[in-house]
């Protein structure tokens, strides 16, 4: 397995340009499961998610043409498999999005339940409920959720809870087709949603109100092919944005759209660094001296993203004063910090809080990336340690960031991936 090695303790210099969102592109690549036209994706990142996922719909009987550059291409004139198998499923949480195309195209479907990162019990409930809404019939056997839907989907009122980006979407995935009119209510409101939608209507769907807490959708009887760009990533965009907080330097982050991270721009801000925003670039200057801390609660958006909890942490830890991280979607999402700890970080977690004792510096160490976004984080922290860090079990950070160490080495980082013994 690879481990990543990073000589820090130099500022980052110089540009990235940020790649179309992983949770925006795994979603989208769902789509095809719709129609019998031709699916075609832009601006599509490559990962190991954006793998995994064309290896569960190659098995379903799409096909799938990862092509080159950043364009894949899907068509599914015919489903030759409805069942979405553990090991195909376990890799990734928004595999499990496949079940309401499944349903809504072919009237059944049997799927795994999901892996992801192990941030929480991370439950299918609200997905469950939703297709229930929608008519359909669930068992739970073994591990894997059997539906059908003898009738076809029919429209229903769906009020969520609580919000989830992974049932809204969902919902959205099976009531496109249904017979009918399908409200949501307390619908969450990420970029994410609107991109799916946008891509949806682009194919003759009648999505209103996508990134609203109300979503209204008229059901349609068929959806035909599409051309559609990936929205860009904003936890991307995000981790370099604080990898330049953290480390210091000058780093201008490029395709992006800036207005989607709007909860984070005050807060680098508010701690010291300079931000220059348009709206498709920022550029972020932070010279010598400390931050200063700021406290941050992660929230469903617009609210500040939990995807991005752990790079400000690694931020904060450097802060000329303490600051209180509180972690409000996932229950256990604080597994950085004994790695931080390890770089001398000063963190003490109660429950949902972290509360963060600035220290002047961050020492070099073996570290363990636990997830993906607490990988990014250990990442950002060595960038800014002095000395050699060596991260291991790199295969979550592969899951979510492309090229990762050649857009950091474009910044005058000192990274590479390396064999682990
Ligand atoms: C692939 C993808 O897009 N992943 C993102 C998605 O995850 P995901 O879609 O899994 O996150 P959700 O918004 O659904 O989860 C929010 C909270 O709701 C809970 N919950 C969710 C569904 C359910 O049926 N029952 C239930 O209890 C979850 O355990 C969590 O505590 O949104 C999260 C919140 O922004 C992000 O951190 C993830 O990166
Ligand atoms: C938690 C994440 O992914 P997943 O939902 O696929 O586990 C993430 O993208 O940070």
């Amino acid at each position: 397995m690879d481990k990543i090695v990073i000589e820090g303790g130099f500022p980052l210099n110089g540009e990235i340009s940020i790649s179309g969102a992983k949770n925006s592109a795994i979603k989208l690549m769902a789509v095809c499961l719709l129609t019998d036209e031709p699916v075609t994706l832009t601006n599509m990142p490559r990962l190991r998610d954006t793998r995994s996922m064309a290896g569960l719909l190659r098995h379903l009987g799409v096909e799938v043409d990862e092509g080159e550059g950043d364009v894949m291409q899907l068509h599914a004139p015919k489903l030759t498999d409805l069942t979405a198998p553990y090991d195909l499923v376990r890799k990734m949480r928004a595999s499990f999005n496949v079940l309401g195309p499944l349903l809504a195209r072919e009237r059944k479907a049997k799927v795994s339940l999901p892996g992801g990162c192990a941030i929480g019990a991370r439950p299918v409930d609200l997905h469950l409920k939703a297709l229930e809404a929608l008519g359909a019939d669930i068992k739970l056997d073994e591990g894997y959720v059997i539906a059908s839907a003898k009738d076809g989907l029919k429209g229903g009122n769906i009020t969520f809870p609580f919000v989830s980006v992974g049932a809204t979407e969902h919902a959205m995935l099976a009531a496109v087709l249904a017979e009918g009119e399908t409200v949501l209510n307390n619908a969450a409101r990420e970029p994410e949603i609107a991109d799916l939608a946008n891509c949806l209507n682009a194919m003759g769907a009648k999505i209103m109100g996508a990134g609203r807490s109300e979503v209204r959708i008229q059901g349609v009887e068929r959806l035909s092919g599409v051309k559609y760009a990936v929205v860009p990533d904003r936890i991307e965009a995000g981790t370099y944005a604080l990898a330049a907080a953290t480390a210091g330097g000058s780093v201008r982050l490029t395709n992006i759209r800036s207005d989607h991270l709007g909860s984070l721009w005050p807060l680098i801000a508010q701690a010291g660094a300079k931000v220059s925003l348009d709206e498709t670039s920022v550029l972020i200057e932070r010279g010598g001296g400390r931050p200063k801390p700021v406290d941050v609660d992660t929230m469903a958006y617009p609210g500040f993203p939990t995807d991005l909890q752990a790079q400000f942490m690694a931020f904060m830890c450097l802060a000329d004063g303490t600051s209180i991280i509180r972690e409000n979607i996932f229950e256990n999402r604080f597994m950085h910090c004994p790695e931080l700890i390890r770089m001398g970080a000063d963190i003490t977690v109660r429950g949902r809080e972290a509360i963060v004792r600035g220290v002047k510096e961050y020492r070099a160490a073996p570290v363990m990336a636990t997830d993906l976004r607490a990988s990014a984080c250990l990442i950002n922290a060595g960038l800014a340690a002095r000395g050699e860090t060596h991260i291991s079990r790199v295969y979550h950070l592969d899951r979510g960031f492309e090229k990762i160490e050649v857009k950091l080495q474009q910044c005058g980082a000192r990274i590479s991936r390396q064999k682990d013994d």
